[in-house]
């Protein structure tokens, strides 16, 4: 039985704007799901949909099996957590981490105990009666963490959760989130605009694109086997190329044999190209055999330089190592195995 179970959802707006649509879409118990996409994909109203707050269309939305679709929010069990302003400033900490169990009745000692229980859980023992106002931005998420998770939610949705907070906080609270809801067997669904964060932290990932689901995927086949140029764009700075098959794929002044391109999908004569920085391979000016490119940009990332490159009026991605290239460079580069797609 799945967690979460999301049948056929479509979402439209009083003003006619499609919010989602024809979204299927399974979560196991105790999986971390990460939810990305472009501004305005849908994200945001797929997490509400689930938690509620906005009704669908058409569809269904199962919780533990059980059909919520019709089930107001405060029944559905489940916890969310929002990017900021999420804990009541007037209450203590741990007044603000008991309400959920306060509305469902749970009687004082009770509370207590459990409030102790998810203090300690989130790095927060010994703060239940400090108040929100004095406490930094991550403490305060911790504390809407805890009060999310303390009534063992069916769901942990998590809107932006950690996007208000700066590094290295912010990397610091990831890591503990995913210690945390695999200690504690959390089924959590999690929105974010940041694409290293969704591969980094989920089990797997939803890629949305104008409310419509294009792909759902570990992160290691996301980034390697991309479902369509579009998503390869999104997730992994492919550059794009329009190219045509007969005996060999060719785009522009560039050939390559079949068995040196990954279609996905069917060959079909017209295809469009998704080169990943990977598969961008940059040489000295003037190699014999490969393609004039010019730097157009440098940045160091881990041990690397991420450039970007011009050739042939595109630009694409290229992860260089040892010494640093510069902005106005001459170079030669080769396109190894690029994923191939049905234009
Ligand atoms: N209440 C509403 N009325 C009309 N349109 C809406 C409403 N809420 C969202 N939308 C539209 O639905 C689409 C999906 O919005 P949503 O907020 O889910 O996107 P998102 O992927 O979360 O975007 P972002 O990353 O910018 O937060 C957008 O086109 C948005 O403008």
């Amino acid at each position: 039985m799945s967690a979460i179970d999301i049948h056929d959802l479509s979402v439209t707006f009083p003003d006619g704007t499609t919010g989602l649509a024809d979204v299927n879409l399974s979560v196991r118990p105790e999986e971390f799901v990460a939810l990305i996409g472009p501004s305005g994909s849908g994200k945001t109203t797929l997490l509400r949909t689930i938690a509620g707050f906005v009704p669908p269309s058409t569809g269904h939305v199962a919780l533990g099996g059980e059909d919520v679709t019709r089930v107001p929010p405060e029944k559905r069990r489940i916890g969310m957590v929002f990017q900021q302003h999420a804990v009541w400033p007037h209450m203590t900490v741990a007044a603000n981490v008991a309400y959920p169990l306060k509305m469902r009745g749970v009687d004082k000692r009770g509370r207590g105990e459990r409030v102790d229980r998810a203090l300690e859980l989130v790095g927060l023992d010994g703060f239940a009666q400090r108040r929100p106002d004095s406490l930094s931005g991550g403490q305060r998420q911790r504390v809407a963490l805890a009060r999310a998770i303390i009534a063992d939610p069916t769901a942990l949705l998590l809107d932006e959760a950690l996007s208000a907070l700066d590094e290295p906080l912010r990397d610091n609270l990831r890591r503990e989130l995913v210690t945390l809801t695999r200690r504690e067997g959390l089924t959590t669904v999690h929105v974010t605009h940041d694409r290293s964060e969704a591969l980094s932290i989920a089990d797997r990932v939803v890629v949305l694109d104008r409310g419509r689901i294009q792909q759902i995927a570990t992160p290691q086949d996301l980034v390697h086997r991309p479902a369509t140029a579009r998503v390869a764009a999104f997730i992994a700075d492919a550059a794009l190329l329009d190219a045509s098959f007969t005996d060999a794929v060719t785009s522009g002044t560039l050939t390559w044999a079949p068995d040196e391109v990954e279609f996905l999908g069917s060959p079909t004569p017209e295809l469009t190209l998704a080169v990943l920085p990977a598969a961008v391979e940059v040489l000295p000016a003037g190699t014999p055999g490969a393609l004039p490119a010019e730097v157009r940009s440098v940045l160091y990332d881990s041990g690397d330089w991420s450039v970007t490159l011009d050739a042939m009026g595109t630009v694409f991605r290229a992860i260089v190592r040892g010494v640093r290239p510069e902005v106005g460079d001459q170079v030669s580069m080769r396109i190894r195995r690029p994923l191939a797609y049905p234009a």
